[in-house]
């Protein structure tokens, strides 16, 4: 068994909750251990990823959230530096799959969001226990 950190970045309570169901089934259904921290938005999960992995309590992450476009170049920052972030911590050989929805309105996200869907929570989760899976092997 593995314990996992679900970081999400709560924008929008209802749609968070149904990528940590999908995420935290996945993570059941495989026997690991899934805990949740909340942040206050995406540009805030890289960073909080980096602290929680330093503190060697966990075995993998999954990010979660929903990036949804305004009116403003906002979104490409938030959606686009998030993602970079995240990449980076993976890149550096953390486990984690990035749950966090990037969609041009809610309807998209509803849809991606929901565990009886696209259920996007459960393939970031797939994807960080695979790459865990990986660190084992190389590791
Ligand atoms: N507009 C969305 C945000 N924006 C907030 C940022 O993520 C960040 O918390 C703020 O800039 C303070 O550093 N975050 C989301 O997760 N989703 C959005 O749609
Ligand atoms: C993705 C965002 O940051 C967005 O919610 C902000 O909306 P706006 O661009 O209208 O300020």
């Amino acid at each position: 068994m593995a314990k996992f950190l679900l970081v999400e970045a709560r924008f929008y309570d209802h749609l968070n909750d149904m990528l940590i169901a999908g995420a935290r089934g996945a993570l059941e259904a495989a026997g690991h251990e899934a805990e949740v921290l909340t942040v206050p938005g995406a540009l805030e999960v890289p960073g909080a990823i980096a602290m929680a992995a330093e503190s060697g309590q966990y075995d993998g992450f999954v990010a979660l959230g929903v990036v949804i476009r305004g009116e403003t170049y906002h979104f490409e920052i938030v959606a686009g530096e998030s993602a970079r972030g995240i990449l980076a911590l993976t890149m550096d050989g953390i486990a984690i799959g990035n749950g966090i929805l990037t969609t041009e309105n809610e309807a998209q996200a509803i849809y991606r969001a929901d565990p009886a869907q696209a259920n996007k929570g459960a393939g970031a989760a797939e994807a960080a226990m695979a790459l865990l899976k990986l660190q084992q092997k190389f590791g």
